[in-house]
């Protein structure tokens, strides 16, 4: 059973705060994860109050690149830094983290296709290790680097490693219409009216995004809040269910 999970950096970050990690939040979702004792799991992770100002002050996007190198670095720098502190928190209590860099291995071409090489992750999957892997800056052809975000990776590693579950931890109990959950989204059409972008800088298209991204999957994603991460670590589908009808 192979479990693609991501983390919202809005949840393991102060997102109004530069550069700061909520240690009491990262702190009990890593408990999560070492007390579910995942058969093969991927953690995935967002940029929250680490990668996005950076971004932002760079003009950079998921669509508008910069050839800048001093300013890729900082963008990488300090998605490093959380990538650490996530990888950090779960070796902590004995989960066989392991970090994987976008940067080095995944680009895009001119269409903004992305290449995210499933060997690395999958070998550390078949070698017992987690891996950690975070949304990131990576070059692009004819743009020099732009934006890949946590939840494009998401669908890009589930796809390739055949996922059985994917899940989406974010700082809302689920996707919200007037302020419910929605319990179930299988067209972006439908939901469109409801979605937004993200209250905090985020350069990668808050939750509308990530609705655009999660239906293109074959597997179902949940998006849920902090307080289900237990309820789906352990087989439960809490938050709202993301599917197209095929
Ligand atoms: N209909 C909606 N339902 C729920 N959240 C919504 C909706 N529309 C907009 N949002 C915003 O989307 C945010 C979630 O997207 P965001 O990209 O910030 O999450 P994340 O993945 O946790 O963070 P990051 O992008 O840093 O990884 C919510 O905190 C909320 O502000
Ligand atoms: C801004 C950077 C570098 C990462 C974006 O990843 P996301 O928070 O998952 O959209």
């Amino acid at each position: 059973m192979t479990t693609v999970l991501k983390l919202g950096g809005s949840v393991v970050t102060e997102k109004d705060e530069p550069e700061t990690v909520d240690r009491a939040t990262l702190a009990d979702a890593a408990d999560a994860v070492a007390d579910a004792d995942a058969d093969e799991l991927v953690v995935i992770h967002g940029g929250g109050s680490f990668g996005h100002p950076h971004a932002a002050a760079h003009g950079v996007t998921d669509t508008n690149g910069t050839h800048d190198a001093a300013g890729v670095r900082e963008i990488h720098d300090a998605m490093g830094a959380l990538n650490d502190a996530v990888v950090e928190a779960l070796q902590d209590r004995g989960v066989p983290a392991l970090p994987v860099r976008p940067l080095s291995v995944a680009y895009r071409d001119s269409d903004g296709r992305t290449a995210f090489p499933g060997e690395p992750v999958a070998t550390m999957l078949d070698e017992g290790f987690v891996p950690v892997t975070h949304g990131d800056v990576v070059v692009q052809a004819d743009k020099g680097a732009t934006i890949l975000s946590g939840d494009e990776i998401v669908t890009l590693l589930a796809e390739r490693l055949g996922a059985d579950r994917v899940g989406v931890c974010s700082t809302v109990p689920g996707v919200l219409d007037g302020g419910e959950v929605i319990d179930r989204i299988t067209d972006f059409e439908t939901v469109a009216s409801a979605l937004g972008e993200s209250e905090a800088t985020d350069v990668t298209g808050g939750m509308a995004a990530k609705i655009r991204a999660l239906l293109e999957l074959e597997t179902p994603a949940s998006v849920f809040g902090p307080a289900d991460l237990r309820t789906f670590l352990s087989g439960g589908r809490p938050g709202t269910l993301v599917h197209r009808e095929r």
